[in-house]
């Protein structure tokens, strides 16, 4: 038996104006000195603004829990799951793995789910600490387990093409509630069993 939860958070491709982003892309363009009219650059407007369409908005679905009729009590960590997300100052891409742990309640989580999540959340303009806050904030209230954690570790291309251009730089950060946050035991199990999937 399952109880799917309906996501409240459904980033709709439908809301998105398509016609307007291509306008302004073919602006962007101009500004930059390029011609958009160009045999080149004719569809280029188009596929930028497909393109930020499909990273800006997701499917729906829902999030299905079962009974945790085990009584299992020890934590669960899906890791290295891919994650890729725009950074809302450049809106250049950011990517890496993120792995993500609970300690079951009463219920346990389908295990796609925490892959679904992660990018229902990615799939916006974001700083990484926010994403990665906002996906424990989600499974915490949403799935009332006795903890959880969060690990990003992602590349910003705003940070290696560009800038201080400090190619092959890591940023790791990290969301804790109740057990794993509370204890130190089980937080140090949960990064020593995260940092192994690094
Ligand atoms: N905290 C945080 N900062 C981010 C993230 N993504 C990008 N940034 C930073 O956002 C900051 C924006 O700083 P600004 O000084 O306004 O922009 P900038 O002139 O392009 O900065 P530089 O990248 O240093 O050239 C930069 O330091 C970026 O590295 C993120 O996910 N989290
Ligand atoms: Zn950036």
């Amino acid at each position: 038996m399952s109880a799917p939860i309906p996501l409240r958070v459904v980033r709709d491709r439908a809301a998105l104006d398509l016609p307007a982003a291509e306008d302004a892309v073919a602006a962007l363009l101009r500004a930059l000195g390029r011609d958009p009219d160009s045999p080149h650059l004719a569809e280029t407007p188009r596929r930028v603004a497909a393109s930020l369409a499909e990273m800006l908005s997701g499917p729906h679905f829902d999030l299905t829990t079962f009974p945790n009729d085990e009584g299992y009590n020890e934590l669960v960590l899906a890791t290295a799951l891919p994650v890729r997300s725009l950074c809302e100052h450049h809106l250049l891409p950011f990517a890496g793995v993120a792995h993500i742990g609970y300690l079951p309640g009463d219920r346990i989580l389908g295990l796609s789910k925490l892959a679904r999540v992660l990018e229902l959340f990615a799939r916006d303009l974001q700083v990484q600490e926010r994403l990665t806050q906002q996906v424990a904030d989600w499974l915490q209230e949403h799935l009332a387990p006795r903890g959880v954690g969060v690990v990003i570790e992602a590349e910003h291309l705003c940070m290696s093409m560009r800038g201080v251009r400090a190619t092959g730089a890591r940023t790791i950060t990290s969301a804790l509630h109740g057990v794993l946050r509370e204890d130190a035991r089980s937080r140090q199990e949960f990064f020593s069993l995260a940092r192994t999937a690094a």
